[in-house]
């Protein structure tokens, strides 16, 4: 429920205070994540609507509640309505989630430009580091939709989306600069079986979110190699330690990737064969081209294969130590193989933790 004081006005910050309604959302993105949202936001009795590329997909979701490329076999809330016009998706929203992959995210909302409702807040699902710039995703939305960062938001946690569609149990972190923006994001999509918690550490969100690919990547191609589960722990720690070294250099705060954005979502996609980005390191694992890696996907986005680069960047811009990130890379775009990537981890000189 709301934790407002007065009353609230739909769809804007109340002039007297308190937190603003939102009662309807415009999904912009059907694959996985956004279908999955979708159906939450939908639960949570918020009206919404989702926007799908192609119009036969959008006929799919609307009129059979289904999305079977994204999220075959799940039935999704007869209240849940798609269409493949994005000004009608966006008629009336209060809140807009981006839900494309990270690297299509500018072009998107270039097309988009002008169209978003003056007053809606933005919510961004995903999770990566722009290439050429090496900006965070509420950074690539405020500066391409001009929406002020106080009323852009992320949403980060351990939320792989066949198991949110399934409805099984999850929790998640909103996090805004501004809290009750977070908070009326919150309440928009807390349902019976999704709970987010809100937060205002909206670098350490994203840089949370950005890094775990990477490190997923790792885990994947060590468990391609036949590596056991002490190697894979070894993996999530250390990964955890970069991301912290990074976050911190960004200006984010510690405690945040103790958190559902940080290490719940680090220990979600490393340990599960439903992530996309550890499947496609455990291809690299097994000796496959990154081609055949990327052929393997179906269409489906593995962010960490491009962010490893971006984050890799970042960090040297920062002068911040990545060694599992730059070995990532050095697989993915230097040919190099797995074992060699061990071995040159394995190798390096000795310090305390
Ligand atoms: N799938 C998951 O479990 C979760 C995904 N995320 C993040 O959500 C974001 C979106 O990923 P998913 O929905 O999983 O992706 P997906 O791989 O399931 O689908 C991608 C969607 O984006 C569309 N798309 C691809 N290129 C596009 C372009 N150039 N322009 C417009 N649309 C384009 C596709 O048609 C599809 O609808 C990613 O950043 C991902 O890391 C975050 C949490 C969970
Ligand atoms: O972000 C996710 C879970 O929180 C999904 O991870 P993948 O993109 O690796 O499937």
């Amino acid at each position: 429920m709301s934790t407002s004081a007065g009353t609230p006005t739909e769809g804007s910050a109340p002039p007297g205070g308190g937190d603003r309604v939102i009662a309807r959302a415009a999904v912009l993105g059907s694959g996985s994540w956004g279908t999955a949202m979708a159906a939450v936001l939908t639960d949570a009795g918020t009206s919404t609507t989702l926007w799908a590329r192609r119009p036969e997909l959008a006929r799919t979701i609307t009129d059979d509640h289904a999305n079977p490329d994204y999220l075959p076999g799940i039935d999704l809330p007869p209240a849940l309505r798609a269409v493949s016009d994005v000004d009608e998706a966006l008629d009336g929203a209060d809140l807009v989630v981006c839900a494309v992959p990270s690297q299509s995210l500018r072009a998107n909302l270039a097309r988009w430009r002008g169209t978003f409702p003056s007053d809606a807040a933005v919510l961004s699902l995903a999770k990566g580091i722009e290439s050429d710039t090496l900006l965070r995703m509420t950074e690539v939305i405020a500066d391409v939709s001009g929406t002020p960062d106080d009323r852009v938001a992320v949403l980060s946690g351990p939320n792989l989306a066949r198991e949110v569609a399934l409805r099984q149990p999850a929790a998640t972190v909103v996090a805004c600069r501004d809290e009750s923006v977070a908070r009326s994001i919150q309440n928009a999509c807390t349902t019976g079986y999704f709970r987010p918690y809100t937060n205002t550490d909206v670098v350490g969100c994203e840089i949370g979110g950005a890094v775990k690919n990477v490190i997923a990547l790792a885990c994947g191609m060590a468990s391609g190699a036949g590596l056991g589960e002490n190697t894979l722990a070894s993996i999530i720690t250390r990964g955890l330690a970069e991301t912290i070294r990074l976050g911190e250099a960004l200006g984010a705060r510690a405690e945040t990737f103790a958190g559902l954005a940080g290490v719940g979502d680090l220990v979600a996609t490393c340990s599960s064969p439903l992530s996309r980005n550890r499947s496609f390191g455990a291809r690299l694992g097994e000796g496959r081209s990154l081609d055949e890696a990327q052929e393997a996907t179906h269409g489906q986005v593995a962010e960490g294969v491009k962010s490893c680069s971006s984050v890799r960047a970042l960090a040297a811009a920062h002068g911040v130590d990545v060694p599992l990130t730059d070995a990532v890379h050095r697989v993915c775009h230097e040919g190099l193989p797995v074992r060699d990537a061990i071995v040159a981890l394995l190798s390096r000189s000795t310090k305390p933790e």
